[in-house]
């Protein structure tokens, strides 16, 4: 049996290219997609937005509409909608993958007691790399001591609108878990003017933005004498889909819950 995925923000970036994803994956169908009220986008053939050639499906803006009549839908939006569309995913029941990032804890909280009547797959990175980089980030994290000062680059293109990046953020809750301390008390993410000498322990963050990079992140230990960089680089969107597709294939009959992508690739 098919399983029916429909797609928010469906003429976005992400959006798109889980069209083609999905298009071309054995036993799923592109059911349904939703962008704002007032789009531009509406009523356009979700495989022609795609580049595939028409599908037979058109972009709707009613959110209730599509979940109603999914098995699972996939989100990369914005928070906000984020929040909204898990709200429907456990009225109806209907499974929900998650890629949005830019939440806060609370709003992350939220989508979790969704989760209580639904099973939800929240990641704020799809690809298998970088789940692979999060497990070795803890790991050598957990080896090295304060004298490894910690700190996160990313790059992304020039139409990003958070900051630092969900992976960024991922990557360094990964490496504060390695060494045993909480995220937000040694966070950094802000340097500007005379801000005095890095505080020892503290992860620090470095936020760049330009062109039409997908998404590069890094993580370096740096001591006295020595650093090791950890890095990994996405040339194309495609590895965010196949993960989403692969997550939203996985959660077919699984028990409500809040999972991750490291429960889809058996990383635990
Ligand atoms: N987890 C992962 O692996 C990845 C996560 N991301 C994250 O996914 C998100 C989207 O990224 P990207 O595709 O580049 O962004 P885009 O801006 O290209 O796409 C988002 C789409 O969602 C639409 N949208 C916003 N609100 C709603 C709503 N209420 N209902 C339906 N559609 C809505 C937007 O419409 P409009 O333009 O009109 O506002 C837009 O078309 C970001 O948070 C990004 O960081 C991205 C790549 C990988
Ligand atoms: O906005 C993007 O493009 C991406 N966002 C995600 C993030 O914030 O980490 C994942 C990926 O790096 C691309």
């Amino acid at each position: 049996m098919s399983n029916k995925i429909g797609i928010v923000g469906c003429a976005g970036r992400m959006g798109r290219m889980l069209t083609e994803v999905i298009g071309r994956t054995e036993n799923c169908t592109v059911s349904g997609g939703t962008e704002l009220p007032g789009s531009p986008d509406l009523n356009k053939d979700l495989g022609e937005l795609a580049g595939i050639g028409s599908l037979g499906v058109k972009v709707g803006d009613n959110p209730k509409t599509l979940f109603s009549s999914c098995d699972v839908v996939i989100d990369f939006s914005v928070p906000t909608a984020t929040l909204n569309h898990a709200k429907l995913a456990a009225e109806t029941g209907c499974s929900l993958v998650v890629g949005t990032t830019g939440m806060t804890n609370e709003q992350v909280a939220e989508l979790e007691t969704a989760g209580s009547k639904t099973s939800i797959v929240f990641a704020r990175n799809m690809s298998l790399g970088v789940n692979l980089l999060m497990s070795i980030v803890e790991q050598v994290a957990a080896s090295l001591d304060e004298d490894y000062d910690i700190e996160v680059v990313e790059m992304h293109h020039r139409y990003k609108i958070d900051s630092p990046s969900g992976t960024a953020l991922a990557l360094g809750e990964a490496a504060a878990s390695g060494r045993g301390v909480d995220l937000d008390k040694v966070a950094d993410k802000v340097r500007d003017g005379i801000i005095g000498a890095r505080k020892r322990g503290d992860i620090g963050f470095a936020t760049l933005r330009g062109g039409d990079v997908v998404g590069d992140h890094s993580v370096i230990f740096a001591a006295d004498g020595e650093r090791i960089e950890l890095g990994h680089k996405a040339t194309n969107r495609e590895v965010f889909a196949r993960g989403a597709v692969k997550a939203a294939n996985w959660l077919e009959g699984k028990p409500n819950g809040f999972y991750d992508m490291r429960d889809v690739l058996g990383l635990k």
